[in-house]
Protein backbone atom coordinates (compact mmCIF):
# COMPACT_ATOMS: atom_id res chain seq x y z
CA UNK A 1 0.00 0.00 0.00
CA UNK A 2 1.16 3.73 -0.83
CA UNK A 3 1.88 6.53 1.93
CA UNK A 4 -1.09 8.03 0.49
CA UNK A 5 -3.54 4.83 0.90
CA UNK A 6 -2.44 4.66 4.28
CA UNK A 7 -2.56 8.23 5.24
CA UNK A 8 -6.16 8.51 3.25
CA UNK A 9 -7.00 4.97 5.53
CA UNK A 10 -6.16 6.94 8.61
CA UNK A 11 -8.75 9.19 8.03
CA UNK A 12 -11.59 6.48 6.88
CA UNK A 13 -10.83 4.26 9.76
CA UNK A 14 -11.80 7.43 11.85
CA UNK A 15 -14.77 8.59 10.13
CA UNK A 16 -15.97 4.55 10.14
CA UNK A 17 -15.41 4.48 13.97
CA UNK A 18 -17.57 7.90 14.13
CA UNK A 19 -19.86 6.15 12.56
CA UNK A 20 -20.58 3.83 15.47
CA UNK A 21 -20.20 6.21 18.03
CA UNK A 22 -22.62 8.71 16.89
CA UNK A 23 -26.15 8.55 16.09
CA UNK A 24 -27.23 8.49 12.24
CA UNK A 25 -28.83 11.89 12.47
CA UNK A 26 -24.93 13.41 14.21
CA UNK A 27 -23.00 11.83 11.82
CA UNK A 28 -24.64 12.80 8.59
CA UNK A 29 -24.81 16.20 9.38
CA UNK A 30 -21.29 16.43 11.12
CA UNK A 31 -18.82 13.95 9.90
CA UNK A 32 -19.99 12.86 6.30
CA UNK A 33 -19.74 16.11 4.68
CA UNK A 34 -16.36 16.61 5.76
CA UNK A 35 -12.90 16.55 3.86
CA UNK A 36 -9.39 16.09 5.02
CA UNK A 37 -5.71 15.61 4.04
CA UNK A 38 -3.59 13.43 6.13
CA UNK A 39 -0.02 14.21 6.22
CA UNK A 40 1.95 11.25 4.82
CA UNK A 41 3.86 10.77 8.12
CA UNK A 42 0.19 10.71 9.55
CA UNK A 43 1.53 13.34 12.54
CA UNK A 44 -1.27 16.32 11.19
CA UNK A 45 -4.93 15.61 9.95
CA UNK A 46 -6.50 18.75 8.60
CA UNK A 47 -10.29 18.58 8.19
CA UNK A 48 -12.23 20.81 6.32
CA UNK A 49 -15.33 22.07 7.12
CA UNK A 50 -17.90 24.29 5.18
CA UNK A 51 -18.27 27.64 7.54
CA UNK A 52 -17.07 28.98 10.66
CA UNK A 53 -19.83 27.88 12.51
CA UNK A 54 -19.57 24.29 11.22
CA UNK A 55 -15.49 24.58 12.50
CA UNK A 56 -16.55 25.80 15.96
CA UNK A 57 -18.61 22.87 16.58
CA UNK A 58 -16.61 20.51 14.90
CA UNK A 59 -13.78 21.61 17.37
CA UNK A 60 -15.72 21.91 20.26
CA UNK A 61 -17.75 18.46 19.90
CA UNK A 62 -15.34 16.02 17.61
CA UNK A 63 -12.28 17.67 17.38
CA UNK A 64 -10.72 16.10 20.60
CA UNK A 65 -12.06 12.67 20.02
CA UNK A 66 -10.70 12.18 16.49
CA UNK A 67 -7.76 12.52 17.88
CA UNK A 68 -7.74 10.32 19.92
CA UNK A 69 -8.93 7.93 17.59
CA UNK A 70 -6.24 9.07 15.15
CA UNK A 71 -3.42 8.35 17.87
CA UNK A 72 -4.90 4.99 18.96
CA UNK A 73 -4.99 3.78 14.86
CA UNK A 74 -1.76 5.06 13.87
CA UNK A 75 0.33 4.68 17.09
CA UNK A 76 1.41 8.14 17.40
CA UNK A 77 0.25 11.74 18.57
CA UNK A 78 -1.49 12.96 15.81
CA UNK A 79 -2.30 16.65 15.44
CA UNK A 80 -5.70 17.99 14.30
CA UNK A 81 -6.15 21.26 12.21
CA UNK A 82 -9.31 22.82 10.88
CA UNK A 83 -10.00 24.83 7.68
CA UNK A 84 -12.48 26.35 6.26
CA UNK A 85 -13.15 25.10 2.52
CA UNK A 86 -13.25 29.08 0.59
CA UNK A 87 -15.31 28.81 -2.30
CA UNK A 88 -12.69 31.52 -3.94
CA UNK A 89 -10.33 32.55 -1.03
CA UNK A 90 -7.33 29.91 -0.26
CA UNK A 91 -7.80 27.95 2.97
CA UNK A 92 -7.47 29.36 5.98
CA UNK A 93 -6.25 27.70 8.99
CA UNK A 94 -7.86 27.51 12.30
CA UNK A 95 -6.03 26.29 15.08
CA UNK A 96 -7.63 23.63 16.66
CA UNK A 97 -7.29 22.39 20.16
CA UNK A 98 -8.38 22.45 23.29
CA UNK A 99 -11.20 20.58 22.54
CA UNK A 100 -13.50 22.34 25.07
CA UNK A 101 -17.47 22.48 24.71
CA UNK A 102 -18.63 26.06 24.33
CA UNK A 103 -21.80 26.61 25.71
CA UNK A 104 -22.78 29.52 23.61
CA UNK A 105 -22.52 27.20 20.16
CA UNK A 106 -25.67 25.30 19.76
CA UNK A 107 -27.07 23.24 22.42
CA UNK A 108 -28.41 19.30 21.36
CA UNK A 109 -32.10 20.05 21.46
CA UNK A 110 -33.65 17.51 19.08
CA UNK A 111 -33.58 18.32 15.43
CA UNK A 112 -30.99 21.10 16.35
CA UNK A 113 -27.96 19.06 14.91
CA UNK A 114 -29.87 19.74 11.19
CA UNK A 115 -31.00 23.02 11.87
CA UNK A 116 -28.14 25.02 10.48
CA UNK A 117 -28.60 22.86 7.13
CA UNK A 118 -31.94 22.90 6.85
CA UNK A 119 -33.06 23.80 3.18
CA UNK A 120 -35.51 26.71 2.59
CA UNK A 121 -37.86 25.61 0.55
CA UNK A 122 -37.75 21.76 2.23
CA UNK A 123 -38.23 19.92 -0.96
CA UNK A 124 -35.22 17.86 -0.82
CA UNK A 125 -36.21 13.97 -0.33
CA UNK A 126 -33.46 13.80 2.08
CA UNK A 127 -32.94 10.04 0.68
CA UNK A 128 -29.43 8.04 0.70
CA UNK A 129 -29.07 6.56 -2.73
CA UNK A 130 -26.88 3.91 -1.32
CA UNK A 131 -29.30 2.49 0.67
CA UNK A 132 -31.76 0.12 -1.81
CA UNK A 133 -33.34 -3.44 -1.96
CA UNK A 134 -30.31 -4.61 -3.55
CA UNK A 135 -27.96 -4.13 -1.11
CA UNK A 136 -30.25 -5.27 1.95
CA UNK A 137 -29.56 -9.02 2.47
CA UNK A 138 -32.65 -10.75 2.62
CA UNK A 139 -33.31 -13.48 5.43
CA UNK A 140 -36.22 -14.69 7.31
CA UNK A 141 -35.35 -11.96 10.01
CA UNK A 142 -36.84 -9.13 7.66
CA UNK A 143 -38.36 -11.34 4.78
CA UNK A 144 -41.74 -10.27 5.69
CA UNK A 145 -41.10 -6.49 6.09
CA UNK A 146 -38.57 -6.42 2.74
CA UNK A 147 -41.52 -7.93 1.02
CA UNK A 148 -44.17 -5.69 1.94
CA UNK A 149 -42.30 -3.09 1.14
CA UNK A 150 -41.33 -3.66 -2.04
CA UNK A 151 -44.98 -4.26 -2.42
CA UNK A 152 -45.69 -0.53 -1.12
CA UNK A 153 -42.50 0.56 -3.43
CA UNK A 154 -44.38 -0.87 -6.47
CA UNK A 155 -47.76 0.44 -5.81
CA UNK A 156 -48.06 2.70 -3.34
CA UNK A 157 -51.27 4.21 -2.14
CA UNK A 158 -53.22 0.59 -1.85
CA UNK A 159 -52.32 -2.01 0.26
CA UNK A 160 -51.01 -1.59 3.90
CA UNK A 161 -50.81 1.67 4.27
CA UNK A 162 -49.87 2.60 6.64
CA UNK A 163 -46.66 0.55 6.69
CA UNK A 164 -45.31 0.18 9.95
CA UNK A 165 -41.83 -1.48 10.50
CA UNK A 166 -40.83 -2.11 14.13
CA UNK A 167 -37.82 -3.46 15.60
CA UNK A 168 -34.69 -3.10 17.56
CA UNK A 169 -31.81 -0.44 16.84
CA UNK A 170 -29.13 -1.28 13.88
CA UNK A 171 -31.95 -4.14 12.16
CA UNK A 172 -32.11 -2.40 8.84
CA UNK A 173 -35.22 -0.53 9.17
CA UNK A 174 -34.29 3.26 8.14
CA UNK A 175 -32.51 1.34 5.38
CA UNK A 176 -35.72 -0.60 4.22
CA UNK A 177 -37.73 3.10 4.19
CA UNK A 178 -35.10 4.40 1.94
CA UNK A 179 -34.91 1.75 -0.50
CA UNK A 180 -39.01 1.80 -0.81
CA UNK A 181 -38.36 5.61 -1.66
CA UNK A 182 -35.57 5.07 -4.00
CA UNK A 183 -37.17 2.47 -6.13
CA UNK A 184 -40.66 4.83 -5.60
CA UNK A 185 -38.06 7.28 -7.68
CA UNK A 186 -36.45 5.35 -10.05
CA UNK A 187 -39.65 3.50 -11.36
CA UNK A 188 -41.68 7.23 -11.11
CA UNK A 189 -38.74 10.18 -11.09
CA UNK A 190 -41.40 12.87 -10.95
CA UNK A 191 -43.08 11.23 -7.23
CA UNK A 192 -43.52 13.69 -4.22
CA UNK A 193 -40.86 11.51 -1.89
CA UNK A 194 -39.50 12.71 1.87
CA UNK A 195 -37.76 10.89 4.44
CA UNK A 196 -37.55 12.43 7.25
CA UNK A 197 -36.70 11.27 11.29
CA UNK A 198 -39.44 12.33 13.75
CA UNK A 199 -36.99 14.38 15.55
CA UNK A 200 -36.79 16.57 12.69
CA UNK A 201 -40.44 16.56 12.33
CA UNK A 202 -40.84 17.71 15.63
CA UNK A 203 -38.54 20.54 14.79
CA UNK A 204 -40.22 21.47 11.64
CA UNK A 205 -43.27 22.24 13.50
CA UNK A 206 -41.77 23.62 16.29
CA UNK A 207 -40.19 26.29 13.35
CA UNK A 208 -43.66 26.43 11.71
CA UNK A 209 -44.89 27.74 14.97
CA UNK A 210 -42.00 30.21 15.85
CA UNK A 211 -42.54 31.92 12.31
CA UNK A 212 -45.95 31.22 11.55
CA UNK A 213 -45.41 29.16 8.87
CA UNK A 214 -47.75 26.39 8.91
CA UNK A 215 -49.33 27.24 5.78
CA UNK A 216 -46.13 26.55 4.08
CA UNK A 217 -45.63 23.10 6.29
CA UNK A 218 -48.73 21.76 5.63
CA UNK A 219 -48.37 22.45 2.06
CA UNK A 220 -44.87 20.36 2.24
CA UNK A 221 -45.95 17.84 4.20
CA UNK A 222 -49.89 17.20 2.68
CA UNK A 223 -48.43 17.22 -1.43
CA UNK A 224 -46.56 14.11 -0.64
CA UNK A 225 -46.93 10.66 -2.82
CA UNK A 226 -44.98 8.97 -0.29
CA UNK A 227 -43.86 9.86 3.46
CA UNK A 228 -41.17 7.55 5.13
CA UNK A 229 -41.07 9.10 8.81
CA UNK A 230 -38.79 7.39 10.72
CA UNK A 231 -38.53 6.67 15.05
CA UNK A 232 -41.58 7.43 15.79
CA UNK A 233 -41.12 6.60 19.38
CA UNK A 234 -39.78 10.29 19.55
CA UNK A 235 -43.45 11.57 19.11
CA UNK A 236 -44.01 10.70 22.90
CA UNK A 237 -45.44 13.88 24.48
CA UNK A 238 -44.95 16.01 21.86
CA UNK A 239 -48.39 17.14 21.52
CA UNK A 240 -48.39 19.88 18.95
CA UNK A 241 -46.19 17.43 17.18
CA UNK A 242 -48.90 14.51 17.14
CA UNK A 243 -51.82 16.56 16.13
CA UNK A 244 -49.70 17.92 13.14
CA UNK A 245 -49.06 14.31 12.02
CA UNK A 246 -52.40 13.56 12.50
CA UNK A 247 -53.36 16.01 10.30
CA UNK A 248 -50.61 14.98 7.75
CA UNK A 249 -51.61 11.50 7.99
CA UNK A 250 -55.01 12.06 7.69
CA UNK A 251 -54.45 14.31 4.43
CA UNK A 252 -52.03 11.75 2.71
CA UNK A 253 -54.47 8.46 3.28
CA UNK A 254 -57.27 10.42 2.06
CA UNK A 255 -55.16 11.59 -1.51
CA UNK A 256 -54.25 7.96 -1.29
CA UNK A 257 -50.27 8.87 -1.10
CA UNK A 258 -48.19 6.44 1.43
CA UNK A 259 -46.90 6.45 4.65
CA UNK A 260 -43.96 4.28 5.69
CA UNK A 261 -43.44 4.37 9.63
CA UNK A 262 -40.35 2.80 11.84
CA UNK A 263 -40.85 2.28 15.68
CA UNK A 264 -38.63 0.32 18.02
CA UNK A 265 -41.85 -1.09 19.62
CA UNK A 266 -44.85 -2.50 17.59
CA UNK A 267 -47.99 0.86 17.97
CA UNK A 268 -49.81 -0.10 21.18
CA UNK A 269 -46.45 -0.38 23.09
CA UNK A 270 -45.75 3.38 21.94
CA UNK A 271 -46.05 4.81 24.89
CA UNK A 272 -47.47 8.88 25.66
CA UNK A 273 -48.92 9.01 21.83
CA UNK A 274 -52.56 9.06 21.47
CA UNK A 275 -54.46 6.70 21.33
CA UNK A 276 -56.21 7.98 17.92
CA UNK A 277 -52.86 7.89 16.50
CA UNK A 278 -51.84 4.81 17.96
CA UNK A 279 -54.75 2.93 16.07
CA UNK A 280 -54.31 4.58 13.26
CA UNK A 281 -50.41 3.28 12.94
CA UNK A 282 -52.10 -0.08 13.72
CA UNK A 283 -54.40 0.23 10.59
CA UNK A 284 -52.67 -0.59 7.73
CA UNK A 285 -49.77 -3.63 8.10
CA UNK A 286 -47.33 -3.48 11.21
CA UNK A 287 -44.37 -6.06 10.61
CA UNK A 288 -41.45 -6.62 13.18
CA UNK A 289 -37.59 -6.73 11.85
CA UNK A 290 -35.66 -9.36 13.54
CA UNK A 291 -32.51 -9.43 14.71
CA UNK A 292 -30.54 -11.76 11.58
CA UNK A 293 -30.27 -15.10 12.54
CA UNK A 294 -26.57 -16.48 11.88
CA UNK A 295 -26.32 -17.24 7.90
CA UNK A 296 -28.17 -13.82 7.09
CA UNK A 297 -25.20 -12.13 9.60
CA UNK A 298 -22.60 -14.33 7.36
CA UNK A 299 -24.33 -13.13 4.07
CA UNK A 300 -24.29 -9.47 5.33
CA UNK A 301 -20.52 -9.77 6.42
CA UNK A 302 -19.67 -11.21 3.10
CA UNK A 303 -21.59 -8.83 1.50
CA UNK A 304 -20.31 -5.44 3.20
CA UNK A 305 -16.81 -6.52 2.49
CA UNK A 306 -17.27 -6.91 -1.21
CA UNK A 307 -18.34 -3.33 -1.50
CA UNK A 308 -15.50 -2.18 0.45
CA UNK A 309 -12.96 -4.05 -1.91
CA UNK A 310 -12.48 -6.74 0.35
CA UNK A 311 -12.74 -10.82 0.28
CA UNK A 312 -14.07 -11.89 3.78
CA UNK A 313 -13.57 -15.71 3.79
CA UNK A 314 -16.56 -17.56 4.76
CA UNK A 315 -14.75 -19.11 8.25
CA UNK A 316 -14.15 -15.55 8.95
CA UNK A 317 -17.51 -14.08 8.41
CA UNK A 318 -18.82 -17.47 10.74
CA UNK A 319 -16.29 -16.32 13.40
CA UNK A 320 -17.26 -12.63 13.07
CA UNK A 321 -21.14 -13.40 12.66
CA UNK A 322 -21.03 -15.83 15.65
CA UNK A 323 -19.69 -13.65 18.16
CA UNK A 324 -21.72 -10.09 16.85
CA UNK A 325 -25.47 -11.12 17.10
CA UNK A 326 -26.99 -8.13 18.26
CA UNK A 327 -27.96 -5.79 15.40
CA UNK A 328 -26.29 -4.86 11.86
CA UNK A 329 -24.71 -2.08 12.57
CA UNK A 330 -22.59 -3.67 14.94
CA UNK A 331 -21.70 -6.14 12.54
CA UNK A 332 -20.72 -3.55 10.43
CA UNK A 333 -18.69 -2.25 13.14
CA UNK A 334 -16.70 -5.32 13.70
CA UNK A 335 -16.45 -5.58 9.88
CA UNK A 336 -14.79 -1.66 9.98
CA UNK A 337 -12.57 -2.58 12.39
CA UNK A 338 -11.37 -5.93 11.09
CA UNK A 339 -10.90 -4.46 7.71
CA UNK A 340 -8.97 -1.37 9.12
CA UNK A 341 -6.85 -3.27 11.15
CA UNK A 342 -6.11 -5.52 8.42
CA UNK A 343 -4.69 -2.43 6.15
CA UNK A 344 -2.76 -1.16 8.92
CA UNK A 345 -0.89 -4.30 9.86
CA UNK A 346 -0.89 -4.79 6.09
CA UNK A 347 -2.11 -8.45 6.72
CA UNK A 348 -4.80 -10.85 5.31
CA UNK A 349 -8.18 -11.29 6.98
CA UNK A 350 -8.01 -14.03 8.86
CA UNK A 351 -10.21 -15.77 11.98
CA UNK A 352 -6.37 -14.76 14.18
CA UNK A 353 -6.64 -11.02 12.64
CA UNK A 354 -10.52 -10.85 13.19
CA UNK A 355 -9.96 -11.98 16.91
CA UNK A 356 -7.21 -9.51 17.68
CA UNK A 357 -9.23 -7.12 15.65
CA UNK A 358 -11.92 -7.13 17.96
CA UNK A 359 -10.46 -7.99 21.17
CA UNK A 360 -12.33 -5.42 22.95
CA UNK A 361 -15.70 -6.23 22.04
CA UNK A 362 -15.47 -9.93 22.66
CA UNK A 363 -14.13 -9.32 26.13
CA UNK A 364 -16.45 -7.40 26.79
CA UNK A 365 -19.31 -9.82 25.37
CA UNK A 366 -17.60 -12.65 27.34
CA UNK A 367 -17.74 -11.16 30.40
CA UNK A 368 -21.41 -9.77 30.13
CA UNK A 369 -23.46 -12.66 28.90
CA UNK A 370 -22.79 -15.58 30.93
CA UNK A 371 -25.80 -18.50 31.25
CA UNK A 372 -25.77 -17.85 34.97
CA UNK A 373 -25.85 -14.56 34.11
CA UNK A 374 -29.09 -15.45 31.69
CA UNK A 375 -30.55 -17.42 34.93
CA UNK A 376 -30.57 -14.58 36.97
CA UNK A 377 -31.66 -11.54 34.19
CA UNK A 378 -34.55 -14.13 33.46
CA UNK A 379 -35.68 -15.00 36.76
CA UNK A 380 -35.85 -11.28 37.68
CA UNK A 381 -37.86 -10.01 35.06
CA UNK A 382 -40.16 -13.23 35.25
CA UNK A 383 -40.35 -12.80 39.19
CA UNK A 384 -39.21 -15.86 39.45
CA UNK A 385 -36.33 -17.41 42.02
CA UNK A 386 -33.50 -18.32 40.13
CA UNK A 387 -33.29 -21.54 42.20
CA UNK A 388 -36.28 -22.64 39.98
CA UNK A 389 -34.15 -22.56 36.42
CA UNK A 390 -32.46 -25.66 38.31
CA UNK A 391 -35.60 -26.96 40.14
CA UNK A 392 -37.73 -29.86 38.80
CA UNK A 393 -40.94 -27.59 39.17
CA UNK A 394 -43.21 -27.58 36.08
CA UNK A 395 -45.84 -25.55 36.63
CA UNK A 396 -46.15 -23.07 33.42
CA UNK A 397 -45.62 -19.72 35.68
CA UNK A 398 -41.94 -21.06 36.19
CA UNK A 399 -41.70 -23.89 33.03
CA UNK A 400 -41.77 -21.01 30.14
CA UNK A 401 -39.41 -18.58 31.61
CA UNK A 402 -37.21 -21.33 32.30
CA UNK A 403 -37.52 -22.65 28.26
CA UNK A 404 -37.25 -18.58 27.84
CA UNK A 405 -33.96 -18.72 29.60
CA UNK A 406 -32.39 -21.80 27.69
CA UNK A 407 -33.49 -20.29 24.15
CA UNK A 408 -31.57 -17.48 25.61
CA UNK A 409 -28.60 -19.43 26.61
CA UNK A 410 -28.53 -21.16 23.36
CA UNK A 411 -28.89 -17.70 21.25
CA UNK A 412 -26.28 -15.39 23.22
CA UNK A 413 -23.56 -18.14 24.42
CA UNK A 414 -21.28 -20.20 22.73
CA UNK A 415 -22.54 -23.71 24.79
CA UNK A 416 -23.90 -26.45 23.37
CA UNK A 417 -27.49 -27.99 24.39
CA UNK A 418 -25.52 -30.83 26.66
CA UNK A 419 -23.64 -27.77 28.53
CA UNK A 420 -27.01 -25.86 28.89
CA UNK A 421 -29.14 -28.89 29.83
CA UNK A 422 -26.23 -29.22 32.39
CA UNK A 423 -26.60 -25.91 33.73
CA UNK A 424 -30.15 -25.82 34.14
CA UNK A 425 -30.21 -28.38 36.70
CA UNK A 426 -29.10 -31.38 34.89
CA UNK A 427 -31.69 -31.73 31.94
CA UNK A 428 -30.89 -33.25 28.92
CA UNK A 429 -30.10 -31.49 25.73
CA UNK A 430 -33.29 -32.86 23.96
CA UNK A 431 -35.16 -30.57 26.59
CA UNK A 432 -32.73 -27.45 25.73
CA UNK A 433 -33.19 -28.31 22.50
CA UNK A 434 -37.47 -28.74 22.53
CA UNK A 435 -37.15 -25.30 24.56
CA UNK A 436 -35.06 -23.60 21.83
CA UNK A 437 -36.94 -24.50 18.97
CA UNK A 438 -40.66 -23.91 20.73
CA UNK A 439 -39.55 -20.22 21.67
CA UNK A 440 -38.07 -19.29 18.75
CA UNK A 441 -41.21 -20.44 16.90
CA UNK A 442 -43.22 -18.98 19.13
CA UNK A 443 -41.31 -15.88 18.94
CA UNK A 444 -42.36 -15.19 15.13
CA UNK A 445 -45.99 -15.59 16.12
CA UNK A 446 -46.45 -13.51 19.45
CA UNK A 447 -45.62 -9.89 19.29
CA UNK A 448 -45.43 -10.09 23.30
CA UNK A 449 -43.78 -12.23 23.50
CA UNK A 450 -40.74 -11.08 21.04
CA UNK A 451 -41.14 -7.70 22.84
CA UNK A 452 -40.32 -9.46 25.97
CA UNK A 453 -37.51 -11.17 24.12
CA UNK A 454 -35.81 -7.85 22.92
CA UNK A 455 -36.22 -6.59 26.48
CA UNK A 456 -33.77 -9.58 27.93
CA UNK A 457 -32.13 -8.90 24.88
CA UNK A 458 -30.83 -5.81 25.38
CA UNK A 459 -30.53 -6.15 29.01
CA UNK A 460 -28.14 -8.89 28.79
CA UNK A 461 -26.06 -7.50 26.36
CA UNK A 462 -25.83 -3.98 28.58
N1 LIG B 1 -30.37 -6.87 5.85
C1 LIG B 1 -29.39 -5.96 5.71
N2 LIG B 1 -28.53 -6.04 4.68
C2 LIG B 1 -27.55 -5.14 4.53
N3 LIG B 1 -27.33 -4.11 5.36
C3 LIG B 1 -28.16 -3.97 6.39
C4 LIG B 1 -29.23 -4.89 6.63
N4 LIG B 1 -29.89 -4.50 7.73
C5 LIG B 1 -29.27 -3.41 8.18
N5 LIG B 1 -28.23 -3.09 7.38
C6 LIG B 1 -27.30 -1.97 7.57
O1 LIG B 1 -27.11 -1.82 8.97
C7 LIG B 1 -27.01 -0.46 9.32
C8 LIG B 1 -28.08 -0.13 10.35
O2 LIG B 1 -29.34 -0.22 9.71
P1 LIG B 1 -30.47 0.90 9.90
O3 LIG B 1 -29.86 2.23 10.15
O4 LIG B 1 -31.42 0.76 8.78
O5 LIG B 1 -31.09 0.37 11.26
P2 LIG B 1 -32.38 0.82 12.04
O6 LIG B 1 -33.17 -0.42 12.25
O7 LIG B 1 -33.04 1.95 11.37
O8 LIG B 1 -31.77 1.28 13.42
P3 LIG B 1 -32.07 2.54 14.36
O9 LIG B 1 -33.37 2.23 15.02
O10 LIG B 1 -30.92 2.50 15.30
O11 LIG B 1 -32.10 3.74 13.49
C9 LIG B 1 -27.16 0.33 8.04
O12 LIG B 1 -25.88 0.65 7.56
C10 LIG B 1 -27.86 -0.65 7.10
O13 LIG B 1 -27.52 -0.40 5.76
Amino acid sequence: MSTEDIAASLWQACVDQLAQELSEQQFNTWIKPLSAQVADDLSRITIFVANRFKLDWIRAQYAARIADMAGNLSGQPVIIELAITPRETPVRMAPVMPAVSEPDVLREVPGAASAPEEPAGGLKNRLNAQLTFDTLVEGSANRMARAAAMHVAGTPGHLYNPLFIYGGVGLGKTHLMHAVGNKLLADRADAKVLYIHAEQFVSDVVKAYQRKTFDEFKERYHSLDLLLIDDVQFFANKDRTQEEFFNAFEALLAKKSHIVMTSDTYPKGLTDIHERLVSRFDSGLTVAIEPPELEMRVAILINKALVEGAEMPEEVAFFVAKNVRSNVRELEGALRKILAYSRFNQKEISIQLAREALRDLLSIQNRQISVENIQKTVADYYKIKVADMYSKKRPASIARPRQIAMYLAKELTQKSLPEIGELFGGRDHTTVLHAVRKISGERQQLTELNQQLHVLEQTLKG
